[in-house]
């Protein structure tokens, strides 16, 4: 599954067309009879609908999605939005065929006056006003129409994208708010970015025909993490393992004010499969987190100001680094003392994730990072606000444009990039992007960044490939939250149960048919 902008979208369309030879017509012909195949189990002969069109090809959807309706016998009125001889090209075309079929429609200007009285009768409003070719905000008389759309009581299905909003990783002032929408083919970039995510509604992503070969020749991919992908992809343990070979992670951080965090993101890396963990944290606390952590072993290093003094790249028993399969760095480290996250871990030669405390530290010495540490890979996971911090830009900037702005970061700092929050996008250090759809509002809560961290490391310390290790830890940790939430209210999950579900979540998604 992929997610694109309305360009993107576009250049997919034209090979389809000029290099696959698959007409306009048929591709929006096709359209309508996804979206229609998609809306017949949900609609009855008692339902009055009102098929609502504008000048472009997704007005061209339109006539096709009301031509189908009608010759199946449903109550159906079809209202174009624009002057009728603003409709031209493959619209055009499909407008004339359901003229020639018998079927008739309306203008806007006819029931303008009563418009938003007339939308009280319809049960269903089909919205083909404007797709993935608006550009700006929708001017009049959409403006007016989408206000009444959205003031209306009947259940309204966006045809692709809802009218207003537009398939970039642009502002958008106004917007149908759709209950649900049918979009063709792939996903569009704008229904993982708030606000306009709240105009989409359900979203069910309809094949229209277009071969795999034009999605994967003409853009950079963004892919969804699906369930199959997953399931496929989760690493499965060798009958003759040993805790030695199951991975060896160190987690480093803690301190006086933040004991908790560690403890979360031990916890799951435990979960997750790592053979040997160890802890390094402040002397002064270990004692209290020893006691919550049963199957760890510690370093106890020097502190100063209730934190760790400095993170040292050699450890007293394994002498180095190196004894070490993956790292994670950050978790409660605290913000006090200063620490050369560059110099200590370049040459560690497994995956280091940088988290929480530590990408504050990261900041300073961003300099050093642009271009990538030299002994191996490096994770972070930053929330939204770490990243306006790392990026200099502000929160809303950064909510605004997730897409543009991580693939921006990896790519500069040769990272993977976690950038956290509804709809978590993963971006590798040549630009490619996952996104994820598990999780709530429930997550919304601190230590679950915490019990996150762990997750990856403990996924990477099994992995083969990064980015898989990476994508399940983050779907699975979303799913933690959606199973919880079946039983438990949204407000009341803690980071805690999120490790208490996740052995069973990990197996039902395994196992998942
Ligand atoms: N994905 C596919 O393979 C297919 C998608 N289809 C559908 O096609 C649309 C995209 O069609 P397109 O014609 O490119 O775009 P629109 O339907 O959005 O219409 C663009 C026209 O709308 C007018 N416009 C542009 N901006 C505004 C605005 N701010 N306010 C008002 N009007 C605006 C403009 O027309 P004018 O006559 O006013 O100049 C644009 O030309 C896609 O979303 C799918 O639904 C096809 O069915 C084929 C397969
Ligand atoms: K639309």
């Amino acid at each position: 599954m992929y997610v694109v902008t309305g360009e993107e979208m576009h250049r997919i369309d034209r090979y389809t067309m000029e290099k696959i030879g698959l007409s306009e017509e048929t591709l929006m012909e096709n359209a309508g009879q996804a979206f229609c195949r998609q809306l017949f189990p949900t609609v009855g002969l008692e339902d009055r609908l009102v098929v609502l069109i504008g000048t472009g090809n997704n007005g061209g959807d339109g006539f096709v999605i009301g031509r189908i309706l009608k010759e199946a016998g449903f109550l159906v009125d079809v209202i174009v939005i624009p002057r009728e001889e603003k409709i031209r090209g493959t619209a055009l075309k499909h407008k004339r065929i359901f003229e020639n079929s018998g079927h008739e429609w309306i203008t806007f200007r006819e029931v303008q006056e009563h418009f938003e009285q007339l939308l009280t009768k319809y049960t269903i409003i089909i919205d083909a006003m404007l797709g993935t070719g608006m550009v700006g905000t929708p001017r009049w008389p959409y403006s007016d129409v989408i206000e009444s759309v959205n003031g209306a009581t009947g259940r309204v299905i966006a045809v692709d994208i809802p009218s207003g909003v537009t398939a970039t990783e642009e502002k958008h002032e106004v917007g149908i708010n759709a209950d649900q929408t049918y979009t063709f083919q792939a996903a569009k970039i704008s229904n993982f970015l708030y606000p306009a995510a709240f105009c989409f509604g359900e979203v069910h992503i309809l094949d229209i025909g277009i071969p795999r070969i034009a999605l994967e020749n003409t853009f950079e991919t963004r892919k969804l993490i699906t369930d199959e992908k997953v399931k496929n992809s989760l690493a499965v343990r060798k009958q003759n393992a040993h805790k030695g070979v199951s991975g060896k992670a160190l987690i480093i951080g803690g301190s006086i004010p933040m004991t908790g965090a560690i403890v979360l993101t031990t916890g799951a890396c435990l979960r997750t499969g790592a053979g040997l963990v160890t802890v390094a944290v402040p002397d002064k606390i270990l004692l209290g987190i020893a006691q919550k952590t049963t199957e760890a072993m510690f370093y106890p290093l020097p502190q100063k100001n209730g934190e760790i003094e400095i993170i040292p790249s050699h450890f007293p028993q394994d002498k180095t680094l190196s004894a070490y399969d993956g790292i994670a760095v950050g978790p409660g480290l605290g913000r006090n003392n200063k620490h050369n996250l560059y110099d200590t871990f370049n040459d560690f030669k497994g995956n280091l994730v940088i988290d929480a405390d530590g990408l504050y530290h990261l900041v300073d010495e961003l300099d050093k990072w642009r271009g990538g540490r030299e002994g191996g890979p490096t994770i972070i996971t930053p929330h939204l606000g770490e990243m306006a911090r790392l990026t200099g830009k502000t929160v809303e900037e950064v909510e605004l444009q997730r897409f543009r702005i991580s693939k921006q970061f990896a790519m500069e700092y040769k990272v993977y990039l976690v950038l956290k929050g509804p709809f978590t996008i993963i971006t590798a250090p040549d630009g490619r992007q996952w996104v994820n759809q598990t999780g709530n509002e429930s997550l919304a809560k601190g230590g679950t960044g915490d019990t996150l961290t762990g997750m990856i490391l403990g996924f990477l310390l099994q992995h083969e490939y990064i980015t898989d290790a990476i994508c399940n830890a983050v779907y699975i940790h979303g799913k933690t939250a959606d199973e919880l939430v079946k039983s438990q209210d949204i407000l009341s999950v803690t980071a805690s149960d999120i490790i208490e579900v996740l052995p069973k979540v990990l197996h039902s998604s395994r196992y998942q048919t």
